[in-house]
């Protein structure tokens, strides 16, 4: 038996997508998802999408890390969620679809895809640093020179720390560009290394950059490409209409051969 499965990049964030409308993907098997994930012996992504019906929208999106584990909300694997719906004919231009962290509304227009994110309560300060959930855990510290960071170690060095050793986070560095632009690169969990991109993380970073003055909408730069998020702040100290703004692409499509 084999399985179609189609390869698509958000921002250099990848991901295998599978329609799996017929429930004939066998998502249990944990192993087989970390190894369809691998860069080497696989197809090679950050995370895997199952493409799913739902009686209520117009689709449910089921994601896991490429560890095999069922994850949390992922923002470029939404917008690549949403342009896949788009190629299978499942949506026109807009879509109401439910993943992990539950609806979300989403438009197409050109290379872009603005996808909406659920509001954000609060955020926790943290020292100088921040935590706040924005479909997913993220961890975000503001640096001088992003680029001259070790992700990879510094990352690691919250990701296990005592708080989040058991359960996990995504750790963010940002650096200010501009008045209107950030520099984010991203530590993230499940994957445990540093990815070109993170959606959720983006997000974060952008909200947590309003509360150092930066007003909406905000460019982001990440190593993947550039992304942009909108939104508005709540009198509660939280942020509401968050949009996360940018492009989906196919790379390539292919078959899986299943062990019967
Ligand atoms: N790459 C994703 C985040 C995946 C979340 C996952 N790494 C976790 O929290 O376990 C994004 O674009 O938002």
């Amino acid at each position: 038996m084999a399985i179609s499965f189609y390869k698509y990049q958000g921002t250099g964030n990848d991901f295998v997508m599978v329609d799996n409308r017929k429930h004939n993907f066998p998502a249990e098997d944990e192993a087989l998802v970390k190894s369809l994930c691998d860069r080497r012996t696989g197809v090679g992504a950050d995370g895997l999408i199952l493409l799913q019906d739902h009686p209520d929208y117009d689709f449910e999106m089921v994601y896991y890390n490429a560890d095999g584990r069922v994850g949390s909300m992922c923002g470029n694997g939404g917008r690549c969620a949403v342009r896949f719906a788009r190629q299978l004919g499942v949506i026109e231009d807009v879509a109401c679809f439910l993943a992990a962290d539950g609806e979300h509304q989403a438009s197409v227009e050109r290379d872009l895809i603005q996808l909406k994110m659920n509001d954000v309560k609060e955020v926790e300060q943290v020292g100088e640093d921040y935590y706040l959930n924005t479909g997913s855990p993220h961890y975000v510290r503001f640096v001088e020179d992003v680029q001259a960071l070790d992700v990879y170690e510094e990352g690691r060095a919250v990701r296990y720390n005592d708080r989040f050793k058991a359960v996990g986070t995504n750790v963010n560095f940002v650096q200010r560009l501009s008045e209107n632009e950030i520099y984010v690169r991203t530590y993230e969990r499940g994957v445990e290394d540093e990815t070109l991109s993170c959606g959720t993380g983006v997000t974060a970073c952008a909200l947590v950059a309003s509360l150092k003055g930066f007003n909406s909408p905000v460019k982001v730069k990440t190593l993947g490409g550039e992304l942009e998020v909108s939104f508005e702040r709540t009198e509660e100290g939280g942020f509401k209409h968050i949009y996360l703004i940018g492009p989906a692409k196919l790379v390539f499509t292919g078959s899986i051969p299943l062990q019967s």
